[in-house]
């Protein structure tokens, strides 16, 4: 990328999109406007004149002011030191930006992402020697980023060629040589812990990878019933105050992913803030380090406009990447898309574009089609598999998930979560709504299961859901005409059914115990539910009345044991299906013992 820097001036200011005469400037290229240096980005060129979508408020910016192309696109530093920090839309550092202009992003400042005068201790690679011939993913080295995760350095994906110099092990800073390589065409190119990636470019990788690991969160209406795969695409559409974050925070804290990035795009100032709280607290339970030594947060501030959101997006997006080269699997949270989209919808109106739906440019799908399309399971250049995995929020007003975004969405992803607010009012959490929602990685996520876990695991899912379906159908005739139509098979039906929502559906985040299941304890709680369920209905089958079951003080245990019982307690949950086999077999003997009596 070429660093020489062209200069002009602004034309026309309308909100968040300037025009700007400035000779040779080029399209998707970054520049500075008016005297405070705004950040903003060329999205279409006419002649010399470009328009420009800036990032920052042009409140005060009037025509004639300088503007300045940068000569490289938008673009992230990719380098040690990503994580643990809370970056804003662009990639600038919010805690250092606190240090040196308060509270309030001062309007153009030009804050690295990266810090340039930490140092770092580099371990060269030790089967790596001058002579050889090196490229896009070779890996020059290591730097222990955080406790827990060690940053590969890697040759950049536009570099090839052949290794002059590679320094020897020690402290060096983000911007200091680490290797020299010649090109094809004789030129002498250095290497630095760090490079830049332009955030509208998806990272090239081999290939995609078509290997199953399914991402585990510890959430069991995901895991078991909605499952997603690592580099899978998942969407978690929700009316107002439905549990979209909590969901989102509950897989940033609990799954098992390498690296968490974490996108507050557009939501409420005290949501972020109650992120930007909570997660330096967090502790990661496969480590027990703080979850953040594997986390980092790109938050867009409230004094940055609508348009800032867009690019969030994409900045988040290409830092998973580069985590992904170097072979770690990566889960980015974005909340919410919804808001991202209205960025697009913001920009497009003030172009004069034609809207489309509900006020959306035509390029709406496309354009989230393709963010999403950046997700994947790949074979790194480096030969190892690494994963994005990408999880958006949508929050469609009123809850109507016929709207644009959440109904293309819709047609782009594999995981559906949507939430429910009957659910959510009804304190059912998580609300996650078992008749909408859908995943279309169960019978691959089966393959793990059954070896992993237990091999009837689809078969108890796909019972499970058959039997709340059924529970759907009765409450609608309860409700027409009261619960004396029910023949008591009918009614230990809907008590099969609630033990299925209550003893495994719902997961309180806040319960100490049941905030995290293992997959173990996962399927022992669905299995326990269902054996309840059928051993009740082979009873009910020889004429035992409902009542003698329902009494039964082992069901109440039954729905609460998920909170007793630790994952690490599962024999405890496989106990107390024995002891309710006894219960019902002293019954049955009971039944059977009087009949002959009689
Ligand atoms: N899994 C859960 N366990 C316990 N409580 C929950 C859970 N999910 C949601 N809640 C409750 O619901 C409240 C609202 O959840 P949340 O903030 O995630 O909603 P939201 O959909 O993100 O809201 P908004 O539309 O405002 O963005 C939480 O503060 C919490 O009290």
């Amino acid at each position: 990328m070429s660093e020489q820097q062209n200069k002009g001036f602004v034309r026309e200011i309308n909100g968040p999109i300037v025009t700007i005469d400035l000779p040779g400037i080029r399209s998707g290229e970054q520049v500075r406007i008016g005297e405070l240096g705004l950040v903003g980005e060329v999205i279409s060129l006419a002649g010399r004149e470009a328009v420009v979508q800036t990032y920052e408020s042009t409140d005060g910016v009037r025509p004639g002011e300088p503007a300045e192309g940068l000569g490289w696109p938008l673009s992230v530093e990719l380098g040690p030191g990503l994580l643990g920090e809370i970056f804003d839309g662009i990639q600038r550092p919010l805690e250092k930006i606190a240090l040196e202009s308060g509270d309030y992003i001062r309007r153009g400042l030009a804050l690295p992402g990266l810090d340039r005068e930490k140092r770092w201790e580099f371990e060269p690679n030790p089967e790596l020697a001058p002579g050889q011939s090196i490229g896009p993913g070779t890996v020059l080295g290591t730097v222990q980023e955080t406790e827990t995760i060690q940053h590969r350095i890697l040759v950049p994906p536009d570099h090839q060629g052949e290794l002059t110099e590679l320094a020897p092990g020690g402290e060096y800073r983000v911007e200091d040589s680490i290797a020299h390589l010649r090109d094809a065409h004789g030129h002498s190119l250095h290497l630095t812990l760090f490079h830049r990636w332009p955030v509208r470019k998806p990272r090239p990788y081999r290939q995609r990878d078509d290997g199953i690991s399914p991402l585990i969160t510890g959430q069991r209406v995901i895991d078991s019933f909605f499952p997603q795969l690592k580099g899978g695409k998942g969407a978690v559409p929700g009316p107002f105050g439905a549990g979209k974050t909590v969901v989102q925070q509950q897989i940033a804290r609990w799954s098992n992913a390498d690296i968490v990035i974490y996108v507050g795009c557009g939501e409420r100032g005290n949501e972020l803030v109650d992120v930007l709280e909570s997660f330096p607290q967090l502790e990661d339970p496969y480590t027990g380090r703080k979850l953040m030594e594997k986390t980092l947060l790109v938050a867009n501030t409230s004094n940055m406009p609508v348009v800032a959101r867009e690019a969030s997006v994409y900045v988040g997006l290409t830092m998973a990447e580069y985590y992904r080269d170097m072979g770690y699997d990566v889960v980015m949270l974005a909340d919410s898309t919804s808001r991202w989209a209205e960025a697009l919808r913001e920009v497009s109106g003030r172009l004069g574009q034609m809207p489309v739906e509900e006020g959306y440019p035509a390029y709406l799908a496309s354009r989230l089609a393709a963010v999403y399309e950046r997700a994947g399971r790949v074979e790194t250049y480096n030969a190892g598999a690494g994963s994005v995995t990408l999880i958006g929020a949508v929050s469609p007003p009123g809850g109507d998930f016929s709207e644009p975004v959440t109904s293309h969405t819709k047609d782009i992803i594999e995981t559906f979560w949507a939430l429910s607010k009957e659910l959510a009012d009804a304190r059912h959490y998580p609300s996650i709504d078992w008749v909408t929602s859908f995943s279309g990685h169960v019978h691959a996520a089966a393959e793990w299961w059954h070896k992993e876990v237990d091999r009837h695991w689809e078969g108890r899912r796909t019972e499970a859901l058959a039997l709340l379906a059924r529970d759907a159908e009765l409450s609608r005739i309860v409700n027409l005409v009261g619960p004396e139509a029910l023949s008591d098979a009918q009614r230990w039906q809907l008590e099969g059914a609630s033990l299925i929502k209550e003893g495994v559906l719902q997961q309180s985040a806040l319960d100490e115990v049941d905030t995290f299941c293992s997959p173990q304890k996962q399927f022992a709680l669905l299995d326990l539910a269902l054996s309840t369920y059928d051993k009740g209905m082979t009873l009910i089958e020889i004429g035992v009345p409902v009542s003698h079951l329902q009494d039964l003080p082992q069901l109440a245990k039954a729905r609460r044991c998920k909170s007793m019982y630790t994952s690490e307690q599962v024999a405890r949950i496989n106990d107390l299906a024995r002891e309710i086999d006894e219960a019902f077999e002293s019954i049955r003997l009971e039944y059977a013992k009087q009949h002959t009596d009689d």
